[in-house]
């Protein structure tokens, strides 16, 4: 089968044939129809990150695609069903994060496109168990960056606990961004968006915002305070430090940090001011299989929808040179026929 291939970090990917992958106990094979770029895979290729990816790796964490084969042992999927293999490609079930629906915190997962092989390629298997499916009718390139962008943004923003009503900034208005502030929108909140870009943030007005910032003309901080007197909630999906520091900034009194983006970077927290200001800063990685259903079913039912341009998986490399200029509006989606 056609695949792309990290060999070495920071060298391109090569795309060649490689052995459709052989299947275990519980296991299925998916014809992949589609599969977003994340940024994630950027930083997988370049190796960016303290737990550095498998090599050589497929990358590729938003596939979806066809069951063509399922092992011994599969009961819950069949030929023919359409999935999508999610970053949480499978783990324990066991332990105290897999039995209190923390399986994303689990220390004994794998992740698809990182620690096993994923979905820039024709064919990827995956743990049936590990799969969400997908409603019928949806198109499967539109839904694809859901399995990331989508679950990544909505379980963020439970994770904030902001309540309708309540003003949310959102840092970053890429793959992630673009479909956070959807999905803020539809729990109510009222939404700030901010990048660096204006064709950014001109996509964040058409799909909803009720402001937009440009972090380079001028002081998000500033302008936030000014306009709203701080924000609920404040998620960080964006890819430089600098944004972390200003979403930090932008929170009010009582309020959240969601941290997301994973730039290799530090974010200096001021002791003092997150003690007096009451202020909570939280990690948060992927969504849960429930977490994943529930963002599914919200672009399913038309109340988000994915911004995407298409590319055959041969063009890759071009893909990612884009978005290491940040020169993506919303999500690239690789196509394979
Ligand atoms: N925590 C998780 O579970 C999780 C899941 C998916 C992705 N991620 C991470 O989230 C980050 C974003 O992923 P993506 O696919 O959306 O990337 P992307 O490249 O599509 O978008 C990044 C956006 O950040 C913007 N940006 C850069 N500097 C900025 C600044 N100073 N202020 C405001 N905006 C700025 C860019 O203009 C761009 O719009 C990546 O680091 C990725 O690894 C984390
Ligand atoms: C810690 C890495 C989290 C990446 C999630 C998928 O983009
Ligand atoms: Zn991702
Ligand atoms: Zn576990």
């Amino acid at each position: 089968m056609k695949a792309a291939i990290v060999n070495e970090f920071k060298q391109k990917l090569e795309v060649k044939e490689i052995p459709v992958p052989t299947l275990e106990y519980g296991e299925i094979l998916v014809k992949i129809k589609a599969c977003g770029v994340c940024h994630t895979d950027l930083h997988a290729a370049h190796g960016d990150w303290p737990v550095k990816p498998k090599l050589p790796l497929v990358p590729g964490h938003e596939g979806v695609g066809e069951v063509v084969k399922v092992a011994e042992g599969v009961t819950s999927i069949k030929i023919g069903d359409i999935v999508g293999i999610p970053w949480l490609y499978s783990a324990c079930g066991e332990c105290e994060y897999c039995l209190t629906g923390r399986e994303t915190l689990c220390h004994d997962q794998l992740n698809a496109g990182y620690s096993v092989d994923g979905g820039y390629a024709e064919y990827c298997k995956a743990p049936a168990n590990y799969v969400v499916k997908v409603p019928s009718g949806v198109d499967l390139a539109e839904i694809s960056p859901i399995f990331c962008a989508g679950v990544t943004t909505y379980k963020a923003l439970k994770v904030s606990e902001a309540k309708p009503g309540d003003w949310v900034a959102i840092y970053g208005i890429g793959g992630l961004g673009h479909v956070a502030l959807q999905y803020a929108k539809a729990m109510g909140f009222n939404v700030i968006a901010v990048d660096i870009q204006d064709d950014k943030l001109d996509l964040a007005s058409e799909l909803g915002a009720d402001l937009t910032i440009n972090g380079l003309k001028c002081d998000p901080i500033q302008e936030i305070k000014d306009k709203v007197g701080g924000v609920q909630s404040a998620i960080s999906v964006a890819v430089t430090k600098k944004a972390f520091e200003q979403a930090y900034g932008s929170v009010k009194r009582g309020g959240t940090l969601v941290v997301v983006g994973l730039p290799n970077d530090e974010l200096p927290i001021p002791i003092f001011d997150t003690v007096l200001n009451g202020v909570s800063v939280k990690g948060s990685i992927v969504g849960t299989r429930k977490d994943l259903q529930e963002a599914v079913q919200f672009a399913a039912e038309g109340k988000v929808k994915t911004n995407i341009s298409t590319e055959p998986l041969d063009n890759i490399n071009e893909v990612f040179e884009r978005m290491e200029k940040g020169q993506i509006n919303g999500r690239v989606v690789l196509t394979l026929e």
